[in-house]
């Protein structure tokens, strides 16, 4: 029992240890199992960083292989530059070359041309040395010739004032001739004086009754003939020394003759250019001048001006009101000089007072006109500046006029057509007598310088008795002869170049200023 108590205390004693064996055993198995574990996280984290660091380096991988195949473009490309860059290269050692050949020879021009530029630096130093010696002779001779043009103008103003003067003393009334430019069938008119413009030549071809070809020559001297070129500039420089002497107390007459359309409107009043402006504003501009220039020997000037139409033997004021003029106007001759009856008088204060009353004279003349069948050719126009002056100085005074005559168109009866109508036959008939009137008149001034006493009938027209002061012995008095060259006009251009020749043959006496000392 013993034994088997024992035996049973040992087997306990066995299983105690047993058991507590098996405890450690699960406790190591439990401690393993958990190393396990650890060990498969462990594995896993490794194998997941492993994962990783494989995926990483693929992609170095992978950008190192396309670093690569980029490196190896570049290298490609910069091989292509490299060889590129050596032609290149090469071509510059080539061109280089050359360049040192041309600089070479480019080196050996310069030094020639410096030789050059020195040769001719001094032939320039040698030239300007001459050139500003010429200089010197050249102003001296510009001078020269400015002295001489002004010797020249100065002998034309002493040659003109001499011929005036000649003029003046011979006594004789002047007669300009102007010839209006036309594009047509011109007459054959010649102007042979080249130097002194005094002459003019109309030829004209007729048939005789036996068929044969004659032509006539017909040859005209005036005091100056002025071709169809002629400006109104040239023509005003001939007559301003009639337009000064109204300043100088003389009574000055210019009258315009001539048929229908042959200038003598464009002469008198002119265009509105300058360069057309007529001989009305240009002499009314000197005459102001003149009396400007004279204030500083103490001459005063007072101006007025007044514009009269004579149609048909009656006188119209063109400064009057309204469409038509009815007041009747006298004549009057008084010692003071002529004066008209009721008519307006328009002080002149400056040139551009005296546009003024042209425009108003022009528009009157030009409702007159679409009424009265163009009666501005059909009348005698009269403008009429009076100038008085006095001298503070010296108490000297003065009375000067200057008239500007427009006169009717002188074609005669048949050639007018004026023949079959009434009032036309009458206008013609006005216009011839006035216009043989003032021939006559003319004519006795003549007579009465030749012979001595003469009735000048001054009366037997408007026009002739209006313009008696200043169509005396006592006035200066200029006709400008205005001629249509046309073929057509030549008959009547005949009588109005032997009209002209008549008035330029009478002698009508020495002009007389009107002065008067202080009394
Ligand atoms: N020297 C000239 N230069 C240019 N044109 C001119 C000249 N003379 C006249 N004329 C022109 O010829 C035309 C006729 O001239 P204007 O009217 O002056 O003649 P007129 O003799 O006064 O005629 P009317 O007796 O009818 O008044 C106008 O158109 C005018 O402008």
């Amino acid at each position: 029992m013993d034994a088997e108590r024992a035996k049973v205390a040992e087997l306990e004693a066995n299983h105690r240890a047993l058991s507590l064996e098996l405890a450690n055993a699960k406790s190591l198995e439990l401690d393993k199992r958990r190393e396990l574990v650890s060990a498969s996280d462990e594995i896993e984290k490794l194998r997941m960083k492993h994962a990783k660091e494989i995926m990483e380096l693929e992609m170095e991988a992978k950008s190192k292989a396309r670093e690569a195949r980029e490196l190896a473009d570049e290298l490609r490309l910069a091989k292509s530059d490299l060889e590129r860059e050596r032609d290149n290269v090469s071509n510059l050692k080539a061109t280089l070359s050359h360049q040192s050949t041309s600089h070479i020879a480019l080196n050996a021009q310069i030094n020639a041309l410096q030789a050059q530029k020195a040769a001719t630096q001094m032939q320039l130093d040698a030239l300007m040395t001459t050139s500003s010696d010429k200089t010197l002779d050249l102003e001296t001779a510009h001078r020269r010739i400015l002295d001489l043009e002004q010797d020249a103008r100065e002998s034309e103003m002493v040659r003109r004032k001499l011929h005036n003067m000649v003029q003046e003393l011979k006594g004789n009334i002047r007669v300009f001739c102007r010839v209006r430019p036309e594009k047509g069938r011109e007459a054959d008119i010649t102007f042979p004086d080249k130097r002194d413009h005094k002459e003019i030549v109309v030829s004209s071809s007729s048939s005789s009754a036996m068929g044969s070809e004659r032509k006539e020559i017909y040859n005209f001297g005036f005091d100056r003939v002025f071709e169809p070129e002629s400006t109104q500039i040239e023509v005003f420089e001939e007559i301003s020394f009639l337009a000064q002497s109204c300043v100088d107390g003389y009574n000055v007459c210019i009258f315009a003759y001539g048929q229908t359309g042959s200038g003598k409107s464009f002469t008198m009043e002119g265009g509105s250019t300058e360069a057309t402006t007529g001989m009305i504003p240009r002499a009314v501009d000197q005459v102001f001048k003149a009396a400007d220039d004279l204030k500083s020997k103490g001459w005063e000037y007072k101006m007025d001006g007044q514009f009269l139409e004579i149609y048909n033997e009656t006188i119209n004021d063109l400064l009057g009101k309204g469409e038509f003029d009815k007041k009747k106007h006298e004549i009057k001759h008084d010692k003071s000089g002529t004066r008209v009856t009721d008519v307006n008088v328009m002080p002149l204060q400056s040139p551009a007072s005296v546009t003024s009353l042209l425009r108003v004279a022009n528009s009157r003349r030009t409702v007159a006109a679409t009424l009265m069948n163009e009666r501005s050719s059909r009348s005698h126009s009269v403008f009429t500046l009076r100038i008085s002056g006095t001298n503070t100085h010296t108490g000297e005074s003065c009375e000067g006029s200057l008239n500007l005559v427009d006169l009717a168109g002188s074609e005669r009866l048949n050639s007018s057509g004026a023949a079959g109508d009434r009032d036309r036959l009458k206008e013609t008939q006005n216009i011839n007598k006035s216009l043989s009137a003032l021939g006559d008149v003319i004519a006795a001034l003549g007579e009465k310088a030749e012979k001595g006493e003469k009735h000048i009938p001054y009366r037997n027209s408007k026009l002739t008795y209006l313009l008696q002061n200043s169509l005396s012995g006592n006035s200066k008095t200029l006709m400008i002869l205005n001629l249509s060259p046309l073929a057509a006009h030549l008959n009547e251009s005949l009588c109005s170049l032997r009209f002209a020749t008549k008035v330029n043959n009478t002698m009508i006496g020495t002009a007389k200023k009107q002065i008067r000392g202080s009394s």
